[in-house]
């Protein structure tokens, strides 16, 4: 557990908003200071891929499967775009967003062009949600593509969309993702600490890394140089593809026991279930990164839900 007062916040948060960016860290981490963030913005990043087809509940054909997971499980917060945010959040106040701030589809591939996601909105549009207090917004959202020939302009949005929303004492969750004709392998760790190091030099407060992949050895020790990377930037790793529920949790557990990571935000392995085991499932990884439970507990939890 940390203390609001064991919490650093940065220089960029005015003293006005100190104690709102504690308390929404304190929030959002359950206290622990590690972060189990629901991800729903792959409706941009993967279209209907991820939501419809062989192995992938029906429930998840609907966007409001995500909301209502979001509202009726333990989690840290949900990311999605603000656009779906507008549309269901009236029925869902309960959630702690992220709002995602750009995504790009997969439809060009990076074969054919370097990846490249802008900002779809300015802070304005998002002012006019945090003016109304309607709902909770704890952070925002953005994705890098560090090796994309674009990058300059990512990391360049990105950094004043770091300054902007500390200057609202918000939460910021940088998706660093090396990509694009210039990187050979995506799941490198030595690449993945750079990028995990780069969303250090943006002043990002959570850095979302997709686990490293090693030839052999033990992949949870390869995520120890881009936690080390990162610095006071706490590193979380993406959910990937679904897997079995005790390997996700075994994989999750080492993650954060053996590589020293901060959490996890995870998408297709919780939404792509029925709402039941959803939620369940939420719950469970939960357990793991708020509680420090074992992985036979977090299992128990999840069958018994
Ligand atoms: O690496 P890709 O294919 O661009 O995936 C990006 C997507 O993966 C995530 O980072 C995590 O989602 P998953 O847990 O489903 O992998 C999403 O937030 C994001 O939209």
């Amino acid at each position: 557990m940390i203390s609001l007062d064991q919490i650093k916040v940065p220089l960029d948060v005015p003293q006005s908003k100190r104690d709102d960016y504690k308390r929404v860290f304190f929030e959002v981490t359950q206290g622990s200071g590690r972060l189990m963030l629901m991800a729903g913005d792959q409706k941009v990043e993967h279209l209907n891929d991820d939501f419809y087809g062989e192995g992938i509940a029906a429930d998840d054909a609907n966007p409001e499967h995500l909301f209502k997971i979001a509202s009726h499980a333990r989690i840290g917060a949900f990311a999605t775009q603000l656009g779906l945010i507008a549309r269901y959040a009236m029925d869902y106040s309960n959630i702690r967003y992220v709002v995602k701030l750009n995504s790009k589809t997969h439809l060009v591939k990076t074969s054919q062009r370097d990846p490249l996601s802008l900002l779809w909105l300015d802070f304005e549009q998002l002012d006019y949600f945090l003016q109304a207090k309607s709902i909770p917004i704890v952070g925002v959202g953005y994705t890098i593509y560090p090796g994309s020939e674009f990058e300059p302009q990512m990391l360049k949005e990105a950094a004043r969309l770091v300054f902007e929303a500390h200057q609202r004492g918000l939460l910021v969750i940088i998706w660093a993702y090396p990509r694009g004709k210039a990187v050979i392998n995506e799941t490198d760790p030595h690449l993945i600490a750079g990028a995990a190091g780069l969303a250090a030099c943006l002043g990002a407060d959570f850095v979302k890394v997709n686990p490293p992949r090693v030839k052999d050895g033990d992949p949870h020790v390869a995520l120890k140089e881009a936690v080390a990377a990162a610095g006071r930037t706490r590193l979380i790793c993406a959910g990937g593809k679904e897997v079995g529920v005790k390997d996700f949790l075994t994989q999750l557990h080492g993650q954060i026991h053996v590589g020293g990571t901060s959490g996890n935000a995870t998408g297709r392995n919780i939404h792509q279930k029925p709402l039941a085991e959803a939620i369940a499932f939420c719950n469970a990884i939960s357990a793991i990164t708020f509680d420090g439970v074992s992985v036979e507990e977090a299992f128990a939890l999840y069958k018994k839900s």
